[in-house]
């Protein structure tokens, strides 16, 4: 696939060893997804050529940054990438503008495809263009990075952790314009967090590292529903759902949800008919009954098929794959209810949502 992004690193530190061997897709988010010390900021700085695997292989979208077999390594500075750290590095005796143009100027006009104008625009700092660093808050700080780290027009845009150093405001403030990032550039963005919710929300891919190596790395939705792994995302199990606005009842203030094999009811945020929207289930908000549950306040409820139960964080629990149409659900039940239920692969069961979230 000349359009990804390959990546085959091993590296030795004393007590530590990366060790992977990955295909990325060359659009969208994929998120670096581990513990702490898993390996993800030495994989992220392996692609940056800061570190220097033996061995190792890059190519990104047809171009090989690495093949030590054949000898080549292309130093840092003549990688085309933005690389954007939880604190943002400006130049403090520059106004905002004048931090965009250097990166900027490090690119042959010809071999530009992000404008000054397009990366100020999408981050929203046109108002702060006059600024210097350190009038700037935190999030608006790290939107001036972020912008910065596009201005040189990179082919990949490494994220270590940027919204770590933000609170929740600030992050919440900065999500959206990341969003934007992805839906309108053609940019591959590897995106490092321990955050499962940012990672739900804006990631498309997902690479799951521990002690150095990639245990998972496929399509977001389909590997959070993986029972098999052995990072658990504990309280934070569960999926994501990539699905279309299908109604909306506006007496009551929601919106249908449809994803392949079924639809939700979520409350009405504003998007349009047919727009996309993403949904998130987590596994402790599903419930299993064996018949369709009747005077119940809650609203969705699927019908399924077991295809899979696992043992969970804590021995009273179970975590149950359900396939509903097309889509793997997670629910967390008891071993208790999993065996007088008689839950088992195959079982036709109904599902009950007990909480949506619309990430986006
Ligand atoms: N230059 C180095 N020399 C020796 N050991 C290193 C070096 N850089 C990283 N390590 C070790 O490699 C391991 C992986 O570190 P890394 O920063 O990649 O993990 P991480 O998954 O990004 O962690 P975190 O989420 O805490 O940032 C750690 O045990 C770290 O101590």
């Amino acid at each position: 696939m000349n359009s990804a992004i390959r990546a085959r690193f091993k590296l030795d530190y004393s007590g530590f060893s990366l060790d992977v061997d990955v295909e990325l897709p060359g659009r969208g988010v994929t998120a670096l997804f581990g513990p702490s010390g898993s390996g993800k900021t030495t994989l992220l700085r392996c692609i940056a050529g800061l570190e220097r695997a033996p061995d190792g292989f890059l190519q990104v979208k047809g171009t090989v940054w690495q093949d030590d077999a054949k000898r080549i390594f292309l130093p840092t500075y003549q990688r085309p990438l933005g690389y954007v750290f939880q604190e943002a590095s400006l130049f403090p005796h520059l106004d905002v503008r004048r931090n965009l143009e250097y990166g900027m100027k490090r690119v042959p006009a010809s071999e530009r495809r992000v404008s000054l104008e397009q990366a100020i625009e999408l981050l929203g700092i046109g108002a702060l263009l006059a600024q210097k660093p350190d009038t700037l808050s935190g999030g608006e700080r790290q939107r001036v990075g972020i912008a910065r780290a596009l201005s040189v027009s990179p082919k990949i845009l490494l994220m270590d952790e940027p919204l770590a150093a933000l609170d929740l405001a600030r992050k919440q403030e900065i999500l959206p314009f990341l969003e934007r990032l992805h839906d309108e550039l053609e940019i591959p963005i590897l995106y490092v967090s321990h955050a499962p919710d940012e990672v739900a929300r804006l990631a498309n891919h997902i690479v799951v590292m521990d002690g150095g190596r990639a245990l998972a790395n496929g399509p977001l939705s389909e590997t959070l529903a993986r029972l098999d792994l052995p990072i658990r995302l504990g309280e934070d199990a569960g999926v994501v759902i990539d699905a279309n606005v299908g109604a909306r009842d506006e007496a009551w203030h929601l919106l249908r949800a449809d994803f392949a094999g079924g639809s939700l009811w979520v409350r009405d945020t504003g998007g349009a008919i047919g727009e996309p929207v993403r949904v998130r289930i987590l596994a402790r908000d599903v419930s299993l009954a064996l018949v369709r549950p009747d005077h119940t306040s809650i609203l969705n409820q699927l019908p399924g098929n077991i295809v899979a139960l696992a043992d969970d964080a804590h021995p009273s629990l179970a975590l149950v794959r359900i396939q509903v149409g097309d889509t793997p659900l997670l629910a967390r039940v008891t071993k208790l209810s999993a065996e007088t239920l008689g839950l088992a692969p195959g079982k036709s069961v109904w599902v009950q949502v007990k909480s949506v979230a619309l990430m986006r």
